[in-house]
């Protein structure tokens, strides 16, 4: 088995670098680093705690060129983009720089007693499997509310962007945080598996795949560790026959498009009503023809490709496969290398792999809902529960389908995204447990209940 990492630009193919893995002696070192600084940084007070936060957003406003080429060089995320992630961190760090404070104090409940309140303590070590489509943000979403609750955190980044799970331990310690707060491990499975059966790490929080989840939570079930799973989506963006398109389509296409597709809360099945059917092809067909495809370097760059060759095979398969079920290929499915044409399919029925399975990368597949009851219909028809979509102007009638969306966020006349300050993650097999807002911070804390009598 390897001990080396190569990262590898995928639009040029080149090599970037070789890291070792790190060896059995360098984790047990991160992992006894860890609980000698959590034994100081629990008892930490909060205001330190969110003076550091401002500081870390500081690091990252000063190294914002470099953090973003890097993400770019790793993953070939468009620079544009890369910069606007950074941007989103700085934001986070900002939120919790003002918030943390109040969410975090106690929580007074009436009782009898003298006093009952809740207590929120911090647990110990937190280990994080992150995946490499938002590089720093992911990264970011969970280090900066579990660090600050009083954790201490444990990365494990996806191989292709090892680069950028270096840079953001430096970053944490460029910004004055104590060694140990934030530590990245370069590691394979079972070396993750060791750190999450480790007595130091008490959680685990994962983004990614719903079979990456189901493995990790496995291991953590077992011994009796919490985990937070956010996991794959198969977003539906439905569109009613009183939505405003020419105002909308650009959203819709961004929805589906940015970050190359490679998102789990893209749009990624447009459901729309039939009488509409035809005038929204035409113009969505028109938007995706507009956007900028080429070197992700580029400032005006809007898609890229693919993060990695074999990714963008696998999405092709699956579109070749619904093909092959009958799906027509109105523009794209196109591979070059690691880089896949923007590709939007029709006449989709329910039992192909571009409607069932999510599809992790720059296709849109648009369907035919013959009215408002059955779009809804078919947005539940998933196994999955991230997030879904609706466009319209009547937004009495989209109240009322708030009560029809299984997912974890309903979005109108808007695409659905992540914000510091809304709670974020999935049902169904998209997993489970909230990341960002109050409630994210309060994931990875002992709800410990204080009753004086
Ligand atoms: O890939 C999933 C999450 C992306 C985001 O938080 O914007």
């Amino acid at each position: 088995m390897s001990t080396t990492i190569t990262t590898v630009n995928p639009y040029t193919g080149k090599d970037i670098k070789t890291y070792n893995l790190h060896t059995k002696e360098e984790i047990d070192t991160v992992l006894k680093t860890g609980e000698k600084t959590f034994k100081t940084w629990k008892k930490t007070a909060i205001k330190e705690r969110t003076s550091l936060l401002k500081k870390l957003a500081k690091q990252l406003e000063k190294k914002r060129e470099d953090l973003s080429a890097l993400m770019t060089a790793e993953m070939g995320k468009p620079i544009a983009q890369s910069r606007a992630e950074i941007d989103k961190c700085i934001w986070l760090c900002d939120f919790y720089a003002k918030n943390a404070d109040n969410f975090l104090s106690d929580a007074i409940i009436d009782t009898e007693a003298q006093e009952s309140f809740i207590s929120y303590d911090p647990i110990g070590g937190v280990l994080a499997v992150m995946p490499w489509n938002y590089p720093f943000w992911q990264v970011f979403r969970f280090a900066v509310p579990t660090i600050t609750a009083g954790n201490v955190g444990v990365l494990k980044h996806a191989a292709n962007v090892t680069g950028c799970a270096l840079a953001i331990q430096d970053i944490f310690e460029a910004a004055g945080y104590p060694k140990g707060c934030f530590q990245t491990i370069i590691a394979d499975h079972k070396a993750t598996e060791n750190v999450l059966e480790s007595n130091f790490i008490q959680a685990v929080s994962v983004t990614g795949s719903e079979k990456a989840g189901k493995s990790i939570a496995s291991i953590a079930g077992k011994n009796l560790k919490k985990s937070v799973l956010e996991l794959g989506g198969n977003n539906a963006c439905i569109v009613w026959d009183n939505a405003d398109l020419e105002t909308y389509i650009p959203t819709m296409v961004k929805a589906r498009f940015q970050n190359t597709g490679q998102s789990c809360i893209a749009a990624k099945r447009f459901i729309v009503e039939e009488n509409i059917y035809d005038e929204f092809l035409e113009k969505f067909k028109k938007e995706v023809e507009s956007l900028k495809i080429g070197n992700p370097e580029e400032e005006d760059t809007f898609m890229a490709s693919m993060a990695r060759t074999d990714l963008a095979e696998e999405l092709k398969k699956q579109v070749d496969e619904s093909v092959q079920k009958g799906a027509k290929i109105l523009m794209g499915n196109t591979l070059t290398n690691a880089n896949y044409a923007p590709t939007i399919l029709t006449n989709i029925t329910e039992d192909m792999p571009v409607f069932s399975q999510e599809t992790f990368g720059p296709v849109a597949t648009i369907i035919k809902a013959k009215n408002k009851k059955h779009s809804l219909e078919l947005a539940a028809n998933s196994r999955f529960g991230l997030g879904a979509m609706l466009f319209t102007e009547d937004i009495d009638a989209a109240r009322e389908a708030i009560d029809h969306i299984e997912d974890g966020a309903f979005f109108v006349n808007e695409m659905v995204k992540s914000d510091p300050r809304l709670p974020f993650g999935g049902t169904k097999a998209s997993g489970y447990g909230r990341e960002l807002s109050k409630e994210g911070m309060l994931e990875f804390v002992n709800k410990k209940t204080v009753y004086i009598k």
